[in-house]
């Protein structure tokens, strides 16, 4: 008892910074498998909360309960704003995807969803593959993203969506979304990032690609005679529209002053630095389209396509993606906020309204 008293401080969680309104975080262990994993349940207002299992090494639990309560949140918001009538949640294993993670160890994590009652539903994420999800499937039904279910990859739903929003961001900037002859920079060139300079270079744009991946370069310039640039500069290129595809943090002090483009919309997750970097993008005339709205096609496949034959209704629901970022883009001119303020907001109201119904 002594030794449980001094190592857990009082309100260790509910103080937490990033605890918000939780409504619920199970801390969970198995020890014959080593499993140990945090599961976060942010708001099931609107329907079950769905987020992904990411595994990663977290040095210490701090970081994995920081990123469980950050990433399930997030999920409330993309869930809510993509017109999906499920909640956020996430869930974070302690262990690393190569070298710890067993099939047994994901087993015993699905027996803890199970346990969840289906107020959590889980899904991909980082480290995570679909015999994973297999693996939690033979002790749980509450699971998207087994081998047996829904579409595969998601990645080109994510694509599809992206490339709506970037015509609802050329339709707001240019007054059309005729892409022929645009100069657009892809930053990063991966599952998403291909596919979407894709679709660009099939839409008629000229494209300067980018990847620290040599070969992935290599495939988009014989594939659409792109021209390139180091994935350092791509931001800075003489391009109308800046798509990043990459990783997150790519829109911040360094960054900001030097973009040319009058777009920038892309699929990478958590572009903005800091809330600040999304103020100076709009002081710099600059159109930003939030990445959880731009990005949502990915979790619109997992989350409707729990059959192979639901292709259309998540191409449909994807499509959508484009009203709901020109609705974002003219209410933050008309009520003078950032793209991601106006975001935020709406996706409080559909919970706000919700809620209302609940009463
Ligand atoms: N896959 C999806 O469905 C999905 C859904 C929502 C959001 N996202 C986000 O979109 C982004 C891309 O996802 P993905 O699935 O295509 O990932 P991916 O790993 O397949 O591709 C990422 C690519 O970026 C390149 N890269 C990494 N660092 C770079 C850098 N500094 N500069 C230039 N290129 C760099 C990599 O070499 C790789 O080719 C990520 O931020 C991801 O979180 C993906």
């Amino acid at each position: 008892m002594n030794a449980l008293n001094k190592s857990i401080e009082p309100g260790a969680v509910f103080d937490h910074g990033e605890f918000c309104d939780h409504e619920n975080v199970v801390f969970v262990r198995n020890k014959r498998t080593g499993l140990s994993a945090i599961i976060a349940v942010h708001d099931t207002t609107l329907g079950p909360a769905l987020g992904g299992c990411r595994v990663w090494p977290y040095p210490n639990p701090h970081d994995a309960l920081n990123d469980a309560l950050r990433l399930s949140k997030g999920m409330t918001y993309k869930n809510a704003l993509a017109g999906l009538n499920l909640g956020g949640g996430k869930a974070v294993i302690i262990a690393d995807a190569r070298e710890t993670k067993t099939a047994a160890m994901m087993e015993a994590f699905g027996a803890h969803v199970d346990r969840l009652h289906g107020t959590y539903i889980t899904a991909e994420d980082v480290g995570v593959s679909p015999a994973d999800m297999d693996a939690v499937s033979r002790k749980t039904k509450h699971v998207r993203g087994t081998s047996a279910m829904g579409l595969g990859d998601p990645s080109p739903f994510t694509a599809l969506g992206v490339f709506e929003g970037i015509k609802a961001a050329a339709r707001h900037v240019f007054g059309n979304d005729d892409l022929k002859g645009v100069r657009v920079s892809v930053q990063g060139l991966g599952h998403v990032g291909f596919d979407v300079a894709s679709r660009l270079h099939d839409a008629g744009a000229n494209l300067i690609v980018s990847d620290i991946h040599a070969p992935a370069v290599e495939k988009a310039v014989t594939a659409f005679g792109a021209k390139t640039v180091e994935a350092p500069d791509a931001h800075a290129v003489d391009a109308e529209i800046f798509v990043p595809c990459a990783l997150g943090a790519g829109l911040n002090r360094n960054t900001i002053q030097s973009i040319k483009a009058k777009i920038v919309a892309g699929a990478a997750n958590n572009q903005l630095e800091t809330p600040e970097d999304g103020r100076a993008l709009k002081d710099r005339g600059i159109l930003y389209a939030p990445d959880y709205a731009i990005n949502a096609g990915g979790v619109i496949s997992v989350a409707l396509a729990t059959h192979k034959d639901h292709e259309e209704g998540v191409r449909a629901k994807t499509m959508l993606i484009g009203d709901t970022l020109t609705e974002i883009f003219q209410r933050s001119v008309l009520e003078n906020k950032t793209p991601e303020a106006v975001a935020d907001e709406m996706a409080e109201e559909r919970l706000a309204a919700a809620a209302k119904r609940h009463l």
